[in-house]
């Protein structure tokens, strides 16, 4: 028996404006609903089900999550996602709005913790502030805050009675733990936290920005290679071939622009470099394509659970002309990588005819990587 999650999409959020719903609009880097979806997936919820508008049913979102169309209320959504969970197969679920992007891990882990001993489990924040009444821009009245909870989300409860008590509510329930108490549940309420907001107004968004860059670990790392001529009809750089009138000399396919890269988000990680993965003195390495290292960087940094924000390289070469081919460098380099082409930068300078590049020596390259871990 599983743990599940479902996580309602479906609304329109026409309180947030902007020219998409809101769950869609990027926020540090990734859209809102990506950052939601990675706060469950990390909780080890399993499976994911994410209630959708049926505009949105085409959207783009990982292929293991498992995608229902919505309802035209949040309660309604709700029960689109229950109807997808096999009852005999999970035995918790925790619903949990899509436009809660920053929640904590520790806000999710005291709702399951809860629900080890009780019927359902939702966090809550004790109101601080005084409470007034208001009417016309005017204080009207005053009202008690004890014993007062802002409710959010992920809400916690065991899936065969949820079911009964959403079966047998009317509807227009504001959230889930007013659907189970109506049905006689009890809740207890854990431990709530201000990251947790809800982005309901454009302003939210600057707020949860504020709180996720805030909780990101990022790496910077570089790389600098350099290879000799020798003879021969062409190079390797960043993965394509260029024809020339000599070749460069090394123990791979001596593309020093890749190796830079690769050596770049080594750095990152603090993992040496391809000699320390790939060493010159083995001989199964002799002549190796350079995307063999690159792609290993590249899975030892989503190991230890980062993706490569942009990486951008600078070859140093007084020939051959790098600009005519720096397009198709890019478009390779973001194959192997795994990349959008917009994330990956080639460029190329000449040393003015100074030192070993400006004497056509040899090629140089550095490379610069920034890695993020949400
Ligand atoms: N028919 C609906 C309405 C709401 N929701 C989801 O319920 C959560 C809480 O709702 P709210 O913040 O009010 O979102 P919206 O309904 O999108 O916002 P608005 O009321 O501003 O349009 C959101 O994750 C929203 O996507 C849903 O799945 N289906
Ligand atoms: C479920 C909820 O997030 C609890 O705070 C909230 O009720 C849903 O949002 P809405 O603005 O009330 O629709």
């Amino acid at each position: 028996m599983s743990d599940a999650a479902i996580i309602v999409a479906a609304g329109r959020g026409s309180r947030a404006g902007g020219p998409l719903p809101k769950q869609w609009q990027p926020l540090a880097g990734r859209r809102v609903a990506d950052w939601t979806i990675a706060a469950i997936r990390k909780a080890g919820l399993w499976p994911i089900v994410v209630v959708l508008h049926p505009e949105d049913m085409g959207r783009e979102l990982p292929s293991d999550i498992l995608r229902v169309p919505g309802g035209a209320s949040r309660d309604a959504s709700v029960r689109a996602g229950l109807a997808a969970l096999d009852p005999a197969k999970v035995e918790t679920v925790l619903i949990h709005d899509v436009a809660r992007p920053c929640v904590p891990q520790q806000v999710i882990a005291d709702v399951r913790d809860a629900l080890q001993q009780a019927e359902a489990a939702a966090p809550g924040l004790p109101v601080t502030d005084a409470l007034w009444r208001g009417a016309a821009g005017q204080v009207t009245g005053t009202a008690p805050r004890e014993g007062l909870f802002r409710a959010q989300t992920p809400q916690g409860f065991r899936l065969a009675p949820l079911l009964a008590a959403h079966a047998a509510h009317p509807g227009g329930a504001a959230d889930d733990v007013e659907v189970a108490r109506a049905a006689g549940l009890a809740v207890t309420i854990t431990p709530g936290a201000e990251e947790n907001l809800k982005i309901t107004h454009p302003g939210d968004f600057a707020r949860a920005e504020k709180i996720l860059r805030g909780q990101m670990d990022i790496r910077l790392g570089n790389g600098y290679d350099v290879h000799a001529f020798t003879e021969g009809a062409g190079v390797w750089l960043c993965g394509v071939e260029i024809p020339h009138d000599r070749a460069l000399l090394g123990h791979s396919d001596a593309d020093v622009a890749m190796h830079a890269v690769t050596d770049a988000i080594y750095g990152a990680l603090a993992e040496g470099d391809i000699g320390r993965h790939f060493p010159p003195s083995d001989p199964q390495w002799k002549g190796a394509a350079s995307h063999i290292f690159l792609a290993h960087a590249v899975e030892l940094a989503a190991s230890k659970g980062y993706a490569i924000s942009n990486v951008d390289c600078t070859i140093i070469c007084e020939a051959p002309k790098i600009g005519p081919h720096a397009g198709a460098m890019q478009a390779r380099m973001a194959e192997i990588m795994g990349l959008e082409v917009s994330r990956i930068s080639v460029k190329a300078t000449t040393s003015e005819k100074l030192g070993f590049t400006g004497r056509k020596e040899g090629i140089a390259s550095i490379a610069t990587a920034l890695l993020v871990k949400a």
